[in-house]
């Protein structure tokens, strides 16, 4: 048995094996693991009171793990005999995160049940109790995903949208995985929470399209106060928070700043600055009403967990998430 206890409704085909994508299901550990979410909870509590940081780093692993592959727990594996690791990607090296977290979740679910819960869900619970740990929204969660037996550096380095981006480019990373507009306003406001190093936003304060100017949507003391922490050369991995009203704070801030030139990225500010009819009206309804922020990020947050999951007999539970079986 692949250790799915829900099999009734697989078809499967003369070999047992079965080639078609079987869903996820929200009830997927309710006899095989029934206290996995308390386990995944006590222990993010005890990791966000220590540092309240994490709760953004782990969020962003699930997405980083979805956007390569689907979400496989391919981010999770480390350089061996058969795995070039994602870990070295341009998008995660020296700013992906959370590692020792989700391996010590991960040592106390083989304990309380061995072999039963894989990777690809401790992140995508990992990422909800971040979230709601950090005063944001719950939601119901579909599980039954399985971790992937290979990563892929490339796609690391292909599919993760980089900051600079152009709204164009945004909606197109996003489209191509199945996600739209609406979707990349709500899970831009991921960037409520946590840091970015000065080497993500520099370009901006600098040399905006070549033009060796600074980016002229930020506001003047937003930017004057960035360029001290962030210097013209040198500096690179000096940190500012993504939102700085409220960094740890799962709120609708994000999208105020946003509305007053005070995005740190690129990428935050264009879903304003350019004038995108769908974007503009998204930004502002989100930053004028935190309920309707809250129900869209839960909705496209459940829409990303659902890239490409491997299910049924694909991919395996690793026993350790760094490596295969
Ligand atoms: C829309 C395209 C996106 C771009 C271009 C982008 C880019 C970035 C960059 C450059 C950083 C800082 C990395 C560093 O300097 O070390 C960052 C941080 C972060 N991103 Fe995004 N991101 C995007 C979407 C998302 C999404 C969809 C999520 C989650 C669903 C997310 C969650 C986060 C979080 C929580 C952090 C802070 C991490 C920490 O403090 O450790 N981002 N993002
Ligand atoms: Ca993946
Ligand atoms: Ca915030």
């Amino acid at each position: 048995s692949p250790g799915f206890n829900f099999n009734w409704f697989n078809g499967g085909d003369e070999n047992g094996e079965s080639e078609e994508q079987l869903g996820l299901i929200p009830e997927f550990y309710q006899y095989s693991c029934p206290q996995v979410n308390d386990i995944v909870m006590s222990v993010l509590e005890q990791a966000i009171a220590k540092d309240p940081r994490m709760a953004a780093s782990l969020l962003r692993l699930h997405f980083h793990d979805c956007f390569v592959q689907g979400c496989d727990a391919s981010i999770l594996l480390d350089d061996s005999e058969t795995i070039i690791s994602e870990k070295q990607s341009i998008p995660n090296k020296n700013s992906i995160r959370g590692f020792e977290v989700i391996d010590e979740i991960k040592a106390k679910l083989e304990e309380a049940c061995p072999g039963v819960v894989s990777c690809a869900d401790i992140l995508a619970l990992a990422a909800r109790g971040s979230t709601v740990l950090s005063g944001g929204p719950y939601w119901v969660l579909p599980l039954g995903r399985r971790d992937s037996k290979t990563a892929s550096l490339s796609g690391s380095n292909i599919n993760i949208p980089p900051p600079n981006s152009t709204l164009q480019n945004l909606i197109s990373f996003f489209n191509h995985q199945g996600l739209d507009e609406i979707d990349l306003v709500a899970l831009s406001g991921s960037h409520t929470i946590g840091v970015a190093r000065c080497l993500s936003f520099k370009q901006r304060l600098y040399n905006q399209n070549g033009s060796n100017q600074p980016d002229e949507t930020l506001e003047r003391n937003y930017y004057n106060g960035l360029t001290s922490v962030c210097p013209k050369s040198g500096g690179d991995n000096n940190i500012s928070p993504l939102d700085f009203a409220s960094p740890a704070m799962f709120d609708n801030s994000y999208f105020k700043l946003i509305m007053g030139g005070k995005g740190l990225l690129n990428s935050d500010e264009v879903l304003l600055s350019e004038n995108n009819w769908n974007t503009v009206q998204l930004v502002k309804s989100y930053a004028e009403d935190e309920g309707i922020f809250f129900n869209q990020f839960a909705y496209s947050m459940v829409k990303m967990g659902n890239i490409g999951p491997l299910t049924g007999y694909n991919g395996e539970v690793r026993m350790n998430c760094r490596r295969v079986n």
